[in-house]
Parts: structure tokens; C-alpha cells; sequence
């Protein structure tokens, strides 16, 4: 790789020079005053304010300099131009307000084409695809929701549970491939393909982050000619494995379907029984057609999959670090459950392991940065023009680290949503928190046309799953076995993806008592025989 900084730099800095020439001399001719801009870090020719912008952990650097240059600050990298928000009401006057100006999706290089194609739902640009595929997303999450998805989500966790039971240490690989079963079953009547499911999202949002291929932020690299280009031909492989392996699923389905052997309560059901409905009964689609459905349900089901492990992995981070949260979580997991494992009937009962999962949200976001708007024309805020295609951030780590709002921010503080004292507080606790419609914490769900289509699925998934593994296991911290000391958790070290996960870490689980270990076996034994595990 000798040869690429050279070839970087001549990429980088020659359009750049050149057009910030020809700039200045139309500025000088037309003698204009500078235009309004927003603070922001100084800016260097060529680079703006790349150089000194981690690939990894990025949101710190943007929840510094907001801290000194205000809660809307602009800066830019290598000629693309940035807009960073740490307030949650100017987020909501720019994405929600002015929706329809602020709502288009940036170009991630080492993909291709996500902004119109078929793959992406949430990288797409507000095209009929995108128009129609969160169309249909939506119409089924919220009639899944209302059946509560058809208790998979109780079934599974009744197997996760004593797979933590059997299998402690690889707790991290059981909570992944718990989350991945759950959508891959509710998708394609599939759970066995959930591993694969959490490999294959984490291998997407891999590519689609800035920390991960470096075409992402040296994007004049991804022009390089074939040999040379290692990212494109990577690239090619995996979105032609990924989009192989979807309409597969999606053939054997519909044609389980044909054969009345496809379970109604999967989105492969809902998706073919309206193909057959608009077609009068017949299932025939070109392989345009069949690419689409599979690339709806494909897509949907996999961003399902890290943003609940990522925060359920923090959740069990959170409970091993808090005995004291921990105690008072079970005492009322105790008192509303007994022997019972919870269930999604439990909600209006739990409000503090609702408020423990909701904190953790809060602590150690999901979605640091936020997902990226994309200005879809020119357009001004408070004086300031903002240029198309300017890339607006609503730095989620910032906004969630706002005092006023988040006392103590940086120490998980579940009392924030249990206690009148805070400003976060809300109720009636049978129903708050929550993270479908609270009025607080909302922003972590992203804003106005773009906001997130899992909420409903969040609220059932984390509850149930945090829950039941407190009914069934004290954790704490892992022990040292020479030295006797706790072995220390970063809580900060995560992949860096754009939908990040913990690193991994080292914790104990302990089964509460003998006789809820053989509760743990029995509930596994009674739906052992309905599960698919290979
Ligand atoms: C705690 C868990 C989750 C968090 C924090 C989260 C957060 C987000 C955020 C920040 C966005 C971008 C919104 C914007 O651009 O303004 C988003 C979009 C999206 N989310 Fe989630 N999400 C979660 C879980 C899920 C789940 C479980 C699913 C599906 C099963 C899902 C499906 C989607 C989809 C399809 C979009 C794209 C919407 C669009 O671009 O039009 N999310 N989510």
C-alpha cells in the first residue's frame, strides 16, 4: 500500500484546490461579505477538520466540540459539509419540522447503491422504494405488536435462558443469536438461521460505518481500478451473498406457502398472501418482483437483530456493575412474577426493570451518532444557510449528556425515570417509561419521516429478555481466579459500528436458586420440541 498516500493526497487535494481557487476569485471579483456560518472547529484547506476525527468512538469528538462551540456547530471533511446537533428541540426543528427538506440519506462509499436501489430500507433516499417498503415495515410491525408477535418472543427466551444456564461464558454469542432467532423466526418461520442472521448483520453494518472499510472516509480510494480495489470486490461478494441467501428464504417460503405448510405469523405469510390476493390466488412474480419481497423482509429482519443485542449486551453490563439496581429489579420481578418467568402481560407491573433498560439506552446509546440526514435542497436555519447535500447529525451521545435534561449523565441512573425529582420523569409508571412513545428519551429512535419502525418490537424483545434473565440469574462482575480481584468491564470499548455492541467482556451468572434452575429446564422443556435449532 506504498503507492496510496500519494495517490490519496493527489485525489484528495487537487479537485479540492482547485475548486477552493476558483471560490475565492469569484468571492473577490463579486467582493461579497462571508456568508453566515454556524461556529465550528477551525477548518484546514483540503482536509476541513478530518485529520483529527477518530474512525472510532467518533461521537466523543463531536460531544467535545459541541461542548465548546454550542449545541449546533458545523465543520466538514475532505469538501463534504456537516452539520452537528447536540439539542433534541433543534434536532426536531431541522428533522421533524422541516421533514420534508431534511430527510434524505448520505452516500455510504463502500456500498453500492443504496440511496435508490432495493437493499437498504434505512439508507435509502425517500424514492418509491423507500416510500413502499417502510409502508409495508410498518404495517407489519404494528399488527405484530398487537398479537404481541405470537409469544416467539417468551418461546425463545425460555431456550436463551438456559443456554446462559449451561453455557454462561458465552453469554455475549447466546444474547446476538437470541435476538437473531427472534426476527428470523417472526420473518421466514427460521430460527434456526439467527446465528447466521447476526453475522450477517454485523458484517452489513461493518460496511456501512465509518470505522469500518477506510473507503468510507477515503472515498476517492473506491475509484481505484479492479486489482487495486480490494473494498469493491469485497463488497460485491458479501451484498451477493446476502441478497442470494434473503430470496432464498423467501422461495422456500413462498413455496411452504403454496403448500399451506407456511405459518401465518410471519412476515414471509402477510407478504405472499397479499402477492396472491392482488394476483387473484396466483403467486407468480418476475425476479425483479421476487428480489423486492425478499429484500423488504431480508432487510427489516436484520437491523432487528444488533440495535436489541447491542443495548441488551449494555443491559447485562449495567446489571452486573449495579448490584444495588439489580436487587431492587428482582425484588419486584419477585413480588409481580414469583415462580413465574415474565411475560409481555407483565409490562404495566415492572416499571423499575423498565426504567433499568431505559436508562441503559440512555447511558450507552445504541446509535451514538445517530442515523445521518442528508438536505435534500438548499435551505437557511436561524440566518445560516445550509447547502444541499449537507450531512446533519443529531449526535445522539450528546444530546443524551444534556445536564438540564440528564442530571449526572455520565452514571446510570435509572431513578431518572422512576423518581417526580427528575425531569425526565413521567407517568402513569404502569405505562412509563417506555420506549415506544415516552415523551422523554424519544430522539433515541431518530426523527420525523426517517424515525425508527422497531420501536413496538424494542418494547416487548428488551422487557421480556431483561426481565426474565433477572428472574433467573444474580450476575456481577467476573472474579480473577489468581488474583481474587474483580476483573474490570470498559464500559466504552464497543465495535464503533453506526449500530454498535460492546466489546467483549467478562461477567458471572449465577442461577438465583436451585429450584429456578429446574424452572429454567422445565420452561425450555416445554417448547423444546416446537423449536427449530438446526
Ligand atoms: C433500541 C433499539 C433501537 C434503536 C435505538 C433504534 C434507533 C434507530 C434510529 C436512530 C434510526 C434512524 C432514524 C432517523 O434517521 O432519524 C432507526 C431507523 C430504523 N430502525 Fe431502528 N432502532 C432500534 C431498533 C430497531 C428494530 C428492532 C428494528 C426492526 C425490527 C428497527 C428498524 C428500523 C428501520 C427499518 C429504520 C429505518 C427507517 C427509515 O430510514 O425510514 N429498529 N432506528
Amino acid at each position: 500500500m506504498a503507492f496510496a498516500l500519494p495517490l490519496i493526497i493527489v485525489y484528495l487535494a487537487v479537485p479540492s484546490l482547485l475548486l477552493s481557487f476558483v471560490q475565492r476569485i469569484l468571492q473577490w471579483r463579486e467582493k461579497k461579505a462571508p456568508e453566515p456560518k454556524f461556529p465550528g472547529p477551525q477548518q484546514f484547506p483540503v482536509v476541513g477538520r478530518v485529520h483529527d476525527l477518530p474512525r472510532f468512538s467518533m461521537w466523543k469528538k463531536f460531544k467535545e466540540w459541541a461542548d465548546t462551540h454550542g449545541p449546533i456547530y458545523q465543520t466538514s471533511m475532505a469538501g463534504q459539509n456537516f452539520v452537528i446537533i447536540s439539542d433534541e428541540s433543534i434536532a426536531e426543528e431541522l428533522l421533524i419540522k422541516r421533514g420534508h427538506i431534511y430527510s434524505g440519506r448520505p452516500q455510504i462509499r463502500a456500498l453500492f447503491d443504496h440511496k435508490n436501489g432495493i437493499g437498504y430500507l434505512a439508507l435509502m433516499d425517500r424514492t418509491d422504494h423507500w416510500t413502499k417498503q417502510r409502508k409495508w415495515v410498518h404495517a407489519a410491525m404494528a399488527d405484530a405488536h398487537k398479537h404481541h408477535f405470537y409469544g416467539h418472543i417468551e418461546t425463545e427466551t425460555k431456550r436463551y435462558l438456559m443456554m446462559l444456564a449451561s453455557d454462561p461464558v458465552r453469554f455475549m454469542d447466546h444474547s446476538r443469536e437470541h435476538c437473531g432467532r427472534i426476527m428470523s423466526r417472526l420473518a421466514w418461520d427460521e430460527a434456526s438461521q439467527g446465528k447466521t442472521n447476526g453475522e450477517s448483520a454485523d458484517c452489513t453494518l461493518h460496511c456501512m460505518s465509518v470505522s469500518g472499510p477506510i473507503v468510507n472516509t477515503m472515498t476517492p480510494l473506491w475509484q481505484l481500478p479492479g486489482p487495486l480495489n480490494p473494498w469493491k470486490s469485497f463488497e460485491r461478494k458479501r451484498e451477493g451473498a446476502q441478497r442470494a441467501w434473503w430470496t432464498n428464504n423467501y422461495r422456500v417460503a413462498k413455496k411452504k406457502f403454496a403448500k399451506g405448510e407456511l405459518p401465518r405469523d410471519t412476515w414471509a405469510y402477510r407478504y405472499i398472501e397479499q402477492v396472491a390476493r392482488e394476483q387473484n390466488g396466483s403467486l407468480d412474480q418476475t425476479k425483479d418482483q421476487e428480489e423486492f419481497a425478499a429484500c423488504t423482509i431480508g432487510f427489516f429482519n436484520l437491523v432487528g437483530v444488533v440495535t436489541i443485542a447491542g443495548p441488551l449486551k449494555f443491559f447485562l453490563m449495567a446489571m452486573a456493575l449495579h448490584p444495588e439496581w439489580q436487587q431492587k429489579a428482582q425484588e419486584e420481578l419477585d413480588r409481580v412474577c414469583g415462580d413465574r418467568m415474565p411475560c409481555c402481560d407483565d409490562f404495566a407491573e415492572l416499571p423499575t426493570v423498565r426504567a433499568c433498560l431505559k436508562e441503559t439506552v440512555r447511558w450507552r446509546s445504541g446509535v451514538p451518532l445517530g442515523v445521518p440526514h442528508q438536505a435534500e435542497r438548499d435551505d437557511e436555519f436561524r440566518g445560516v444557510p445550509i447547502k444541499k447535500d449537507t450531512i446533519i447529525l443529531a449526535c445522539e451521545w450528546a444530546i443524551n449528556r444534556v445536564e438540564s435534561k440528564y442530571p449526572d449523565p455520565e452514571n446510570y441512573r435509572p431513578d431518572r425515570w422512576l423518581d417526580p425529582a427528575f425531569p425526565t420523569y413521567q407517568e402513569p409508571l404502569t405505562k412509563y417509561p417506555n420506549f415506544r412513545d415516552s415523551q422523554f428519551g424519544k430522539h433515541s429512535f431518530g426523527y420525523g419521516r426517517r424515525k425508527c419502525l422497531g420501536m413496538d418490537i424494542v418494547d416487548d424483545e428488551l422487557l421480556v429478555t431483561g426481565a426474565s434473565v433477572l428472574w433467573a440469574f444474580n450476575m456481577s462482575q467476573a472474579v480473577d481466579a489468581v488474583t481474587g480481584e474483580k476483573v474490570p468491564i470498559d464500559t466504552q470499548a464497543t465495535n464503533s459500528h453506526v449500530i454498535l455492541e460492546p466489546s467483549d467482556y467478562k461477567m458471572k451468572f449465577e442461577v438465583r436458586s436451585e429450584k429456578r434452575r429446574m424452572q429454567v429446564m422445565e420452561n425450555y422443556g416445554s417448547v423444546a420440541d416446537g423449536l427449530k435449532v438446526y
